[in-house]
């Protein structure tokens, strides 16, 4: 048994307490305490429940030099995530139900975060054949998904979405149109021709959006079953104005923002540093403003990280060479609690819900809230400041955009079903 005294609840609900919180049997057991082998001091703290990733790039099997299951699901604990889903553009791709097999054992033989695989939508991820999606789900998979790519052929995802409307599983694309993307490395505007960079536009997200919407219509038409599109890493006003005219129309449609786009915008690149070079390419204040909004409005329904470890090799390239991505599982909430909640009053609570019960609805999943009887995946958050410091990640990509940022809000305490995943309390 574990007591956790004195510490505030926040969760979807809402904030509320200081409770003495009990947990045993992988659950809570009380918030008015009682006897425990091990008792914490959560003053100054809160409690959450464990956050859920719904979009991290783990690199196994076959990139292991930039990140492994064992230290990628080491960054999740760290980053206060009991779950997280991984991307299948591994080499080769996750698009067999042994891949998702051996994920998945190989995740549970490790104890740290739960892993739930994404699967490729297509064979390969080559955006022709549709993959054994029923097998898949059989597997472990909960989401279909090329990311990494973008679906070229509409006739294609529109009979994946048929076909995992039929499972009900969600299809999540990269938006992006490929033609006006071009070879953008950034945002394409003003900055980027003073910089004499290739751009990728605003408009490249919020047409591949648009047309995205018309095979959504067209698999709602026709499929036994409702379908689920999920629109990852949104950066556009644009893009994110689309969306919320889909959902006030009812469309059976959810989206994610991520850190980076949320808390950084194209002037990062002025120093021509590859860190900040990242697909979707970091917009400008005025997206990033409408990115806020959505996250208040319900636009949005998760904040996800899009982790994306690279050697530090890579990203010492030149702008042009150096591949496109930006890890951020662990900062990812102690960034938002203090550039949004602290600095700008953003409420804590749907703070907490974008990392918590939005994404788990995004999956179908079961919301976890602060109460007795609750499963006991939990992070306790300290207040405390201090800067990242990216030396001390367990991600093998130890470089930041926001090293030296400081923040609070970090994750002192993770539980996994009452199992004390990761510890750093003082
Ligand atoms: N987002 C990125 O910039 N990179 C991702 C791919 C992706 O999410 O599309 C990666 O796998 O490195
Ligand atoms: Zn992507
Ligand atoms: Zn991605």
């Amino acid at each position: 048994m574990i007591l956790i005294r004195n510490v505030r609840l926040v969760d979807a609900l809402g904030e509320r307490g200081p409770a003495d919180v009990l947990i045993g049997e992988g659950r809570i057991l009380s918030l008015e305490g009682g006897a425990a082998q091990r008792v914490i001091d959560g003053t100054a703290c809160f409690l959450a429940p464990g956050f859920l990733d719904l979009h991290a790039h783990l690199r196994e099997p076959g990139e292991e030099v930039k990140e492994d299951l064992a230290t990628g699901l080491l960054a999740a604990v760290r980053g206060g995530y009991t779950d997280l889903v991984s991307m299948p553009n591994t080499k080769p791709p996750v698009d067999t139900p042994e891949a998702v097999r051996a994920l998945k054992e190989k995740a549970k033989a490790l104890g740290l975060a739960r892993l739930h695989p994404a699967a490729a939508l297509t064979e390969g991820q080559e955006g022709k054949t549709l993959t054994p999606a029923g097998l898949l789900k059989e597997a472990g998979a909960v989401l279909l998904t090329d990311d990494g790519r973008t679906n070229e052929d509409a006739g294609v995802l529109g009979a994946g979405l048929l076909m995992a409307a039929a499972l009900g599983l969600p299809v999540a694309v990269h938006a992006e149109d490929a033609g006006l993307r071009r070879g953008g490395v950034m945002n394409d505007g003003a900055l980027s021709d003073l910089l004499g960079l290739p751009g990728n536009p605003p408009e490249a997200e919020a047409a591949r959006i648009a047309r995205d919407l018309e095979v959504l219509r067209y698999a709602l038409r026709r499929a036994q079953g409702r379908p689920h599109l999920h629109i990852q890493h949104l950066s556009t006003k644009r893009g994110l104005e689309l969306v919320r005219e889909a959902k006030r129309a009812g469309l059976p449609i959810t989206a994610e923002a991520t850190p980076h786009h949320l808390t950084l915008t194209e002037e990062a690149l002025k120093a021509f540093d590859p860190l900040f070079k990242v697909a979707p390419p970091l917009r400008g204040e005025e997206d990033r403003e409408a990115l806020l909004e959505g996250l208040l409005d319900g636009t949005l329904d998760a904040i996800a990280t899009d982790h994306a470890p690279h050697t530090l090799a890579e990203k010492e390239m030149d702008l042009l060479r150096a591949p496109f991505g930006i890890p951020s599982l662990e900062v990812a909430f102690p960034l938002l609690y203090t550039e949004l909640h602290l600095k700008r009053g953003f409420p804590l609570a749907r703070l907490v819900e974008l990392f918590t019960d939005g994404p788990r609805r995004v999956l179908g999943l079961l919301s976890i809230h602060l109460e007795e009887g609750a499963e006991a995946s939990l992070v306790l958050l300290s207040p405390k400041e201090r800067p990242v410091d990216p030396g001390r990640f367990a991600s093998k990509a130890r470089y930041s955009p926001w090293a030296g940022w400081r923040l609070g809000g970090w994750p002192v305490l993770t539980l996994v079903e009452g199992r004390i995943v990761h510890e750093a309390l003082e």
